[in-house]
Order: structure tokens, then sequence, then C-alpha cells
């Protein structure tokens, strides 16, 4: 590749860094400034610029820019600031960008659209997107849950470009094998429909076997054309989430963020947040507050640890419970999801089963330790709430993990205060630490981000036929250790500063779960060194 043509390849580009000798080997005399820069240099002045913005969305947009010229500069910038910048590139800001995707368009930044209504363009669609490159994992959305804030048609590409950028940035994934991949089967949202300047399909989406046929064809074509490839699915709509994972997990790598990868990353912050209060978790009584995809994903997985340190099924599921928008789910609602099922209750249980019908009262009822939020209902969890929880428990574990920062069901300084400190707080995005009483507490980011790219990477580097139980536990405990609990105010988790540790600890884990299951396709003498090794790394 030479001259324009290369300068306008984010994979390869170099910008200002071309030396004079590149420079004329490729095409590129007289195309450049005379000076050549260095990447320090190149990373000083556009640090510089991203400090001039005044909002994160203009922020983010500065940044994308960066990503869409040179992919390498981006990540080495990124690489130098990755607390601050996450949530820029990433939750909560991506929200902004998926709102406004249409409006503030200028470049398809390397994603596949596919288009529900051309099934036969699917095949040339990937292709023309890969551009020659051997494309190791891809992240798919069809955007019927963006977040919290739900349905953003062919807009929700920006979270699997998101993802994406969070791989290569916590897990040194080489943004060069990775594709973003949008399903346009159209959108519910009467705004878009409506509004001239929308970019995608405008039609109600498609649902049913047109759909589902859709979603095998694609599958099954992007298998055949990568056949080492690693498929993360994110932000599907409740009704079709489970069912996809179902479908192909266990004949493929396949991956849902918002089931599996929350699931780990509660996992651990329960596991953290006993580790503080030398609790068992045979003790805990664990309740959902928003029992969709997430909510039931989380809860599986944090049975599954119960069961593994010693407990009956039967034993374990006696302490969870579960409450959706009709309050407490009973086993004779004939609308409960399948996901819900096993985990509804009998009305006979309870005295007044009939008063469970909102989050307070089931508090009261069931006195949960744990109290997990994925409802995105705002400011549900009330004072009230807090202080009933924590009149019944020590240490109240309470997690509102909904995103972005706007559908949170509380934020941790109330918690905290209504908790009178007793409460261990952690977030779906990022807080500043809070200092009450004396003390500080850092606020645990439940984010799956600080999950998924190791996840990834384990699997990637292992080769491995598919993403199995055994290596998604292993990734909810990789994290133990990384806990401080010898300080007041402690997180439950390691903080994002740490991301690049974190990652490499949990795909190292992974990796060696998928070794000793033999799911392995490559021989892996010194797995660490090998997961060391996979890692890219953003110089010239
Ligand atoms: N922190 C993380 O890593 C993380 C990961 C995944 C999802 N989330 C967040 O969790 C939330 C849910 O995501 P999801 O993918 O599970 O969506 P989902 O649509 O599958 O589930 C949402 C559930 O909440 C229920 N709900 C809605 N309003 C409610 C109310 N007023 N009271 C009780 N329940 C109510 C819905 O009926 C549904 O069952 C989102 O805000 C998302 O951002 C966070
Ligand atoms: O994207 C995130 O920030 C986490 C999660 O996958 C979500 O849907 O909220
Ligand atoms: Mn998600």
């Amino acid at each position: 590749m030479r001259g324009q043509t290369l300068l306008n390849n984010p994979f390869l580009n170099k910008g200002t860094a071309f030396t004079l000798a590149e420079r004329r080997e490729l095409g590129l005399t007289g195309l450049l400034p005379a000076t050549v820069q260095t990447i320090d240099e190149q990373a000083e002045q556009a640090y510089n610029q991203y400090q001039t913005k005044p909002t994160d969305l203009d922020k983010r947009l500065f940044l994308s820019q960066l990503f869409n010229e040179n992919r390498t500069l981006f990540y080495y910038l990124v690489d130098q600031h990755v607390a601050d910048f996450m949530p820029v590139v990433y939750d909560p800001t991506i929200a902004d960008s998926i709102e406004n995707y249409s409006a503030l368009f200028i470049n398809p930044q390397n994603a596949a659209f596919l288009d529900i209504n051309h099934p036969e363009d699917i095949a040339a669609t990937l292709e023309n997107a890969a551009d020659g490159r051997d494309i190791r994992l891809m992240v798919v959305t069809d955007a019927e849950g963006i977040l919290g804030i739900g349905d953003w048609g062919v807009q929700g590409v920006d979270i699997a470009v998101g993802k994406l950028m969070v791989y290569t940035a916590a897990a040194g994934i080489d943004p060069a094998t990775v594709l973003p991949v949008s399903i346009d089967a159209g959108t519910n949202r009467q705004t878009l429909l409506a509004d001239p300047l929308y970019l995608g399909n405008r039609h109600q989406r498609i649902v049913g076997d047109q759909y589902d046929a859709f979603i095998d064809t694609f599958v099954t074509t992007a298998q055949q054309k990568f056949p080492d490839m690693y498929l993360h699915f994110e932000d599907f709509g409740r009704a079709t989430a489970t069912k996809i994972l179902n479908k192909y997990k266990d004949n493929w790598p396949t991956f849902n963020d918002d089931i599996q990868g929350t699931g780990i990353v509660v996992t651990s912050a329960v596991l953290g947040a006993l580790a503080i209060t030398h609790e068992n978790i045979q003790d805990q009584i664990y309740l959902t507050y928003g029992a969709g995809s997430a909510g039931t994903g989380i809860a599986n997985r944090v049975m599954a640890e119960f069961m593994q340190q010693g407990m009956s099924e039967t034993d374990a599921r006696r302490r969870f419970y579960m409450v959706d928008k009709q309050g407490l789910l009973f086993d004779d609602d004939p609308t409960l999801t399948p996901e819900q099922k096993p985990f509804a209750r009998q009305r006979n249980e309870f005295e007044h089963p009939e008063a469970l019908t909102n989050l307070l009262a089931v508090v009261k009822a069931v006195k949960p330790t744990v109290l997990v939020g994925t409802s995105t209902n705002p400011g549900s969890f009330t004072k009230e709430v807090v202080e009933t929880m924590t009149a019944n428990a020590t240490y109240p574990k309470i997690f509102p993990l909904s995103n972005p920062t706007k559908l949170h069901e509380a934020m941790p300084n109330d918690i905290i205060n209504w908790s009178n400190g007793h409460a261990l707080v952690a977030t779906g995005v990022p807080v500043e630490p809070l200092t009450i009483n004396g003390i500080t507490y850092e606020i645990g980011q439940a984010n799956n981000m600080l999950v998924y790219p190791g996840l990834g990477l384990g699997t990637i580097v292992a080769k491995a036929k598919i993403l199995s139980d055994g290596m998604i536990s292993a990734a909810a405990h990789a994290l133990g250790g990384m806990v401080d609990v010898s300080v007041a105010g402690a997180p439950v988790l390691p903080p994002v500063s740490r991301l690049a540790e974190m990652s490499e600890r949990v795909a190292i884990a992974v990796a060696q779960a998928a070794v000793a299951e033999g799911l392995n396709q490559v021989d892996l003498p010194d797995i660490p060194a090998a997961v060391h090794a996979a890692q890219w790394s953003p110089k010239y």
C-alpha cells in the first residue's frame, strides 16, 4: 500500500511519523509537512487538542476522528490515559454518541453493516469490511437493547465499535483482527423512523422466522469465512439474547456480554465484598431487581458460585429472589420469560404475596443481603429500601448497575449515607471516590469491561473450541486477590487503572481452564507467555 491510499488506511497510517525514507519509498513525498514526529510528540499534540474540547461528547468525537485516521496513535494515547478515557470512549459517553449517531455521522469506522432485507449480501459485506484482514473477533449488535436506553436501530453500531476499542485498550487484541457488526433489523423507535436524517432501515423491527434465519445465515457465513473467530453478542433484546446464545454456544466460541460478561463481573464483585466482610457466600440472600438479560444472567452465574462452593441446587435456589416490573416473580405468572421461570417463587411461601408488588415490600419480606439492579429504573433504590436492607444485613451489598449514569438505581454517596457506611457498593459506570465521615470510599465499577477483554483474549489464545462454563467460572475467580481487603472503604473490584493487568490475569485463567478441559486447539506449553506474546501494542 502506498501514497494517499496508505495515509487513508487507519491500520497502517503513521501520519507525521512516517520517516523521510519511508516517505520516499512509499510514495508519500510531499504529502506531509516536513517535520517527522515521534509517536510521543503526536500523542502530546493530540492530547492538547483533546483537552480543549468542552464536553465529553466532543472529546469522544475527537478521539473517534483519531481512531478513524490512525489506530496506532489512538491506542497509544488511550494507553497513557486509560482510566480517564474509558468514560469518554466507552460508557457513559458512548450512549450520547449512539443517540446522536446519524446526526454526527462522518465515518463508518470499518464496521460491517448488515441489512435484514438483504441476506444475500451477508458474505460480500463481511468480505468488504474485513478487506483481506484475518478476523479473530467480532462484536455484533442488533441494537434492540442498547445499555438501558433501548432500541437504537443502526445507530447502535457504536456499541460494537466501542466494545472493540476496550478489547484492544484492555487486552491488547490486535485492532486489525477485529470487526464490529451491525445487524439492521429496523427499529421500533418512532423518533428515528420519523427522522429524515436517520441512516438505518426505516421500518419496524423484523421479528420471527425472517429474523432467526438472518441471524443463522450471518453466524454460519461468519464462521465459514473466519474459522478462528470468537463471536461476541452485545445488546440484543431480552427475547432474543439467550435464545441466540443457547443456539450457538455449544459448537462455537460464542459469548453474550450482557448475560455472561455481567454475570462474571458481578460474581467477582460479590466475592470481593465477601473477602472484605469475611462472610460466607452460603449465608447470602440474593435479590435481582430487573430480571432481563443481565439480571437473570448474573443470578445464574452467582448461583453457580453458591453451588461450586458446596451447596445443592435446591438449597442455592431458595436463596434467590427476582423482582421485575410486576413485583416479586411468582410461578403462576403467565408472562414469565424462560430465563425467569427457574427463579420464580410460590405464593404460599409468603403471608401476603399479593402485597409483594414493589421493591420495598419485597426487601422487607425476603431480607436480602445482596441487591443487584439491572432494571433501567433510575432512583428505584430509595432511602427506605437501603435503610430496610441495612436493618436486616450487617453488610448489605448494593450494586446499582443500570447504565448509563442517568439510569442508575441509586448513586453511591446516597447508598453509603443511608446505610451509615455499612453498604458495599459497586456501580455500572465510573464514579469518583467519596469521603464520608473521614473514610474514603473507592467505588468498584461492576462493568463487564473488567472481564470481557481478557475472556476473549484467553479464548483466542487457546483457540478454544467453545467458551465453556469452566472458562467463565475461571474468569470470575481471576480478579480475586486483586482486591485490597485491608483498607477501610476499599472497592469490591480492582480499579479501572489496572485494566490491562486484570485482562491479562483473566486471559491466563481462561486459557488455563480451556486447556484443563481439553478445549484448546493449539499447544500451550507456557500459557502466561503465550498470552503475553499475543498482545498487540501500539507502536510503529
Ligand atoms: N454494569 C454492567 O456491566 C451492565 C451489563 C449489562 C447490563 N447492564 C445494565 O442493566 C440494564 C438492563 O440491561 P438488560 O440487557 O438486562 O436489559 P433487559 O431489557 O434484558 O432487562 C431489563 C429488565 O428490567 C425490567 N424492568 C424495566 N423497568 C422496570 C421497573 N420499573 N422495575 C423493575 N424491573 C423493570 C424489564 O422488564 C426487564 O426484564 C441496563 O441499564 C444495562 O445498561 C449493566
Ligand atoms: O456497555 C456497558 O457499559 C455495560 C453493559 O454491556 C450494558 O449493556 O450496560
Ligand atoms: Mn451491553
